[in-house]
């Protein structure tokens, strides 16, 4: 299994004529979790990334995987999975005949494609010209391409965008399962909640300047704990919270309840024989916290 190395950013440097696209950023990316690269739009996340993979020359400063920079990687493919700008695939050939040219010229096995349209759920539509795919469909040719090389570590700009909710579901589960076997994860987002149920770790940037590097919880700073829950009977649901003391109100897909623990809740449900459908603990602190590091000016 491939073991991830780490990402490190040291005085990471990049100007466009007089716009400071990326300042000073220091950071490193340990191997074992899903990191989280945020920023609002134009924060310096794309030029980061593109300085990282060697497509753009830092100003100064520098971007390296385990200490070696992409470009004097002994073999890239092997060592990391990328996947920037929406891939641009030609209509007119299948995804396997893509993926068969990149593993042929990186001297990978003949069975990498068809492993890695395994792992993103494209395998029965292989053979399948690019040109009829969805959007969804291509976004996972996009990702059966980063993960071609099986890589130890993966780099993924805005993976979640414009994906559906059972694709978001999808991708969640992929990027944790590949952390969870030591890869290295990076993805970049402009919206904490996107991410938020993803990450483990987040770096937030703003105007190409660190402002925020910790766990994901180091943001959570709300102190009023709110709880959405939902049962298929919603009215007897709110009664029995609401007869043990908590402030409910309704939502359109549950209730919410004010000042109270998720798992409390759930013992208040299962104590009066509700099924719940829903459970969920809200941090409304994340999204302020983030709000309040980048200067509350893109994010939505
Ligand atoms: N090739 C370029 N020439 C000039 N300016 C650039 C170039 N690439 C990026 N910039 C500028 O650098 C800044 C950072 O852009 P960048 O694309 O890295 O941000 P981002 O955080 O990835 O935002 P987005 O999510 O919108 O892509 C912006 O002000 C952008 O206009």
């Amino acid at each position: 299994m491939p073991t991830g190395v780490p990402i490190e950013f040291a005085h990471l440097t990049k100007s466009f004529g007089n716009v400071d696209a990326v300042s000073d950023l220091s950071v490193v990316i340990e191997p074992g979790q899903v990191t989280g690269f945020l920023g609002p739009n134009g924060a310096g996340k794309t030029t980061s990334l593109r300085m990282l993979l060697g497509l753009v020359r830092p100003s100064s400063g520098t971007a390296t995987f385990g200490g070696t920079p992409y470009g004097r990687l002994a073999s890239p493919l092997r060592t990391v999975g990328a996947s920037l700008e929406a891939a641009s695939f030609h209509p007119g050939r299948s995804a396997r005949n893509h993926l068969a040219v990149y593993a042929q010229a990186a001297g990978l096995p003949k069975t990498a494609p068809d492993a890695a349209l395994e792992k993103v759920g494209l395998s029965a539509y292989a053979k399948r010209r690019v040109g009829g795919y969805s959007l969804g469909m291509r976004q996972r040719l996009g990702l059966a391409f980063a993960l071609l090389g099986d890589p130890s570590v993966l780099v993924l700009d805005e993976p979640i965008n414009g994906l559906d909710p059972e694709g978001i579901k999808w991708i969640r589960l992929l990027l944790r399962a590949m952390a969870a076997e030591g890869r290295t994860v990076l993805i970049s987002s402009h919206l904490l909640s996107e991410v938020q149920q993803t990450v483990d770790d987040v770096i937030i940037i703003s105007h190409g300047k660190l402002v925020h590097r910790g766990e994901l919880s180091s943001l959570d700073v709300s102190d009023s704990k709110q709880v959405q829950v939902n049962a298929d009977d919603r009215d007897r649901l709110a009664e029995v919270i609401r007869q043990a003391g908590y402030q409910v109100s309704n939502l359109r897909s549950g209730v919410l309840v004010e000042n109270a623990e998720a798992a409390e809740i759930g013992r208040l449900a299962f104590a009066a024989g509700i099924p719940l459908t829903g459970l969920s603990q809200k941090r409304t602190g994340l999204e302020e916290s983030f709000l309040t590091l980048v200067g509350e000016e893109g994010s939505l």
